[in-house]
């Protein structure tokens, strides 16, 4: 297979670069901590949850160690917020919701909560609008028995377009859901752009969010309350000896987060809260599935993965031997590695003999090697050895995932490591419910 391009994409990084610091409410926060042991505690014994949602100042919390780690009483439910607890990441292309259901719901509104569960999660099962675009529930991801705020339950996860979430709200007002007592927080763009649309047609007031917040603080959750989260790939790109492996990521920091949506965002993260953007790409998820739309007449992203997964992108791309006829290996550039992404394409005659596949797996290599390309500067640059990928782009995308763990092994010989995580898309609607009662 062809090479990861090299860093043909330096100065977009640097002009898109803004690195403003982003730090949470904790103290001590220095802003290049080292890797130290601050990581949650897996697993969740009965008195002894590590909760990162919680803040010190709400709570009666107290520091277990230098490195922020706090821990909560269990107890510390909060009440004003009446279950069941749905939390929303509105994106540029997809809504994921997570809920939350209590094995215990409280004796006092017993019935309710359960009614009310039910009765929404038939409404999200039934409706046209959820099942667009692909969308459903992705029971394959629901965590049982996890604590959050102190209750035990089932993390439930839900996506459907972004697209349709104004019929989305049309419908649960004609059916009657805003009448059901729940609390719904919101991260993403969407939970501004349609706060007063949730007002307007369910009259419900949102909880919101920013949405790198809560990125981070879904991931810290969910890897400390679910083993096997975390995994890399073995030998990536070699099918017969690929394997995937669980990672250990109970010690990440200082590591690097690559947010693979609609656009990229990238975000350097030192220690639980403290964290910064270092920088973005506007070329991310989005345009595989525009261009990959415009290219192949494609519908869906499950049609234009199929299409790349039969496709050969060295039909289109120009790569180093086709310039120079094998390697250059004065620096070091291999005759596979992309000279030119869709070089191949500005003649009439290679156009003629490329298939639909083909254009759908050059568009994907395009974008994830741009990706890697990006994050492997950044991780030089910010001294990272951990790159975790995560973003709805992988989703049923095996081929970007090993591109990028093969991207990331290759360029840095070896000293970068590509994370991914298996609740890929979710971590911003996670991370909203475990915030929720910090507000
Ligand atoms: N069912 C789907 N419909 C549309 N895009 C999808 C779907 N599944 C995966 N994707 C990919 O995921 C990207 C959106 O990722 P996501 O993390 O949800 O971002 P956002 O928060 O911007 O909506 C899309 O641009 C597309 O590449
Ligand atoms: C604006 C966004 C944070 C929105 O997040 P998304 O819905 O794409 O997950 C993201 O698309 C992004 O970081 N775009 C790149 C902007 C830049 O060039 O920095």
């Amino acid at each position: 297979m062809s090479q990861p391009s090299t860093g043909k994409n330096t100065a977009r990084v640097l002009q898109s670069s803004c690195g403003e610091w982003r730090s949470i409410d904790v103290p001590s926060c220095s802003t290049k901590s080292s890797n130290t042991n601050s990581s949650p505690k897996r697993g969740n014994p009965p008195d002894d949850i590590v909760d990162y949602a919680f803040p010190k100042k709400q709570l009666k919390v107290h520091m277990t160690d230098r490195t922020n780690s706090v821990t909560v009483n269990r107890r510390s439910v909060h009440n004003s917020c009446p279950m069941p607890w749905f939390g929303m990441d509105i994106g540029g292309t997809l809504v994921k919701l997570v809920y939350f259901e209590p094995h215990n719901p409280s004796p006092s509104n017993n019935f309710s909560q359960v009614q009310t569960l039910e009765e929404i999660e038939f409404f999200l099962k039934n409706n046209e609008t959820c099942r667009k675009g692909g969308g459903g529930k992705d029971t394959h991801l629901k965590i049982k028995n996890i604590y959050i705020h102190g209750n035990l339950g089932t993390l439930h996860f839900f996506h459907f377009p972004t697209s349709e979430m104004d019929m989305f709200l049309q419908s649960a007002k004609s059916k009657g859901m805003s009448l059901l007592p729940c609390t719904a927080c919101a991260t993403g763009g969407g939970a501004y752009k349609f706060e007063s649309a949730f007002k307007k047609e369910v009259n419900m007031d949102i909880h919101k969010f920013d949405e790198m917040d809560s990125l981070l603080r879904g991931i810290h959750y969910i890897d400390a309350n679910y083993q096997e989260e975390c995994y890399y790939f073995e030998n990536p790109v070699d099918d017969k000896f690929c394997e995937k492996k669980v990672f250990d990521f109970s010690s990440p920091y200082p590591y690097l987060v690559v947010n693979i949506g609609s656009g990229v965002s990238i975000l350097s993260v030192y220690a639980p809260d403290c964290y910064k953007r270092v920088t973005g790409s506007s070329l991310g998820g989005g345009t595989f599935l525009g261009l990959c739309s415009l290219l192949t007449g494609c519908e869906t992203f499950e049609q234009a993965i199929a299409l790349a997964e039969k496709g050969e992108s060295t039909k289109v791309d120009k790569l180093v031997k086709d310039i120079y006829g094998g390697d250059y290996p004065r620096f070091n550039l291999q005759g596979d590695t992309v000279a030119s992404s869709f070089g191949n394409m500005t003649c009439q005659e290679r156009r003629s003999l490329v298939s639909r596949e083909d254009l759908a797996r050059a568009t994907l290599v395009t974008i994830t090697n741009n990706i890697g390309s990006i994050a492997r500067m950044c991780a030089v640059n910010e001294g990272m050895e951990h790159v975790v990928f995560v973003g709805n782009f992988l989703r049923v995308n095996p081929i970007s995932m090993k591109l990028l763990a093969y991207a990331m092994d290759f360029w840095s010989n070896g000293t970068l490591k590509a994370l991914f995580l298996e609740h890929e898309g979710y971590f911003g609607a996670v991370g909203c419910v475990v915030q929720l009662l910090e507000t």
